[in-house]
């Protein structure tokens, strides 16, 4: 995946200082949240008021998506028939996040409100954890995100710092999205001032395999932006592996050593890759 999608930033669509300071934030995506973020006698005026600034404001280069409410509750209808209804008038978004996917089903709901808009999924129910194969082969989707606070509930689980209640249904997750060519993004981390735990958390993810994590305050961006990033120590050993295997590979051979490891094509592949998402995250920041 080469755009980069490090640090995904929510912004309850109710608070409007909050959609205002946005546009100078470092993250490499919004989500423009209509779900948990906005109380219920807020609803309709948040979708208004989101609509309003979708419509108005530039964004730059972020990624914007909109979580809409559950077709299970009395707005979520009404949210993605608004935000199709602004798309065909010129607003550009690009994703409509369905919260609390469990099967496929739910996201033909969607679609067909709002027909040709991509999708992402928030995978945080067991039973949307199980289906994640078939949801991540719906034709409109384009990403998932974890969604660990609803699935800890459900699983009756406890928040620990190593996750380990989560690895089954992130796993399940990972397998189907990476199988499916997905955007992957992690899940939030609750306690926004904890600096140690957040990184820890984005490096864990990121080790798993996750393009990014998802994020509730501006004070997490930095530390997500700098974990999910390639780090100048991988992007040197990524070119002196290249170059170890472009030069065995001149002699007719297939394996080099690098570090006391061997180098073969799949590692190049990776190698290229990670040079790749560098110079997208350059080009991003410029
Ligand atoms: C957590 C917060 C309620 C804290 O808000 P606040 O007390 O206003 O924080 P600060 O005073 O420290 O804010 C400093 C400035 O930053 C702006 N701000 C704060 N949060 C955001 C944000 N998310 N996006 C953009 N800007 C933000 C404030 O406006 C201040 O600006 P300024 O006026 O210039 O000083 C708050 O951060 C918050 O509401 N966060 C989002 C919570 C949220 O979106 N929750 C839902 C998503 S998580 C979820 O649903 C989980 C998932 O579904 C699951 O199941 O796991
Ligand atoms: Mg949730």
């Amino acid at each position: 995946m080469t755009r980069p999608c490090r640090s995904v930033l929510y912004i309850p669509g109710s608070r409007q200082r909050a959609l205002e300071k946005a546009r100078e934030l470092a993250c490499d995506a919004i989500i423009f949240d209509l779900e948990d973020a906005v109380a219920p006698e807020e609803k309709q005026a948040a979708r208004l008021l989101l609509t309003g600034v979708l419509a108005g404001t530039d964004y730059g280069n972020r990624l914007k998506v909109v979580r809409i409410n559950g077709f299970d509750s009395p707005w979520g209808r009404e949210d993605a028939a608004a935000l199709a209804k602004a798309v065909r008038a010129g607003t550009q978004i690009d994703a409509i996040l369905v919260p609390k996917v469990n099967s496929p089903a739910d996201l033909n709901a969607v679609a067909e409100l709002a027909p040709g808009v991509p999708l992402w999924a928030m995978m945080e129910t067991c039973q949307g954890m199980l289906n994640a194969a078939p949801i991540a082969a719906h034709p409109a989707l384009q990403g998932m995100v974890m969604g660990t606070n609803d699935l800890a509930k459900e699983l009756g689980a406890r928040f620990r710092a190593d996750r380990l209640p989560m690895q089954a249904g992130l796993g399940l997750c990972l397998l189907a999205g990476r199988a499916h060519g997905l955007m992957m993004i992690d899940g939030v981390y609750n306690a926004f001032k904890d600096e140690a735990g957040l990184r820890a958390e984005c490096e864990q993810g990121r080790d798993m395999g996750f393009d990014g994590k998802t994020l509730i305050h501006p004070a997490q961006l930095a530390i997500a932006n700098a974990a999910f990033a390639p780090s100048p120590e991988e992007l040197d050993l990524a070119r002196r592996q290249i170059a170890a295997f472009e030069a065995v590979a001149a002699e007719g051979g297939g394996v080099a050593v690098v570090d006391g490891r061997i180098v073969e094509n799949l590692h190049i592949v990776t190698a290229r890759a990670l040079i790749r998402k560098a110079e997208a995250i350059g080009a991003l920041e410029k």
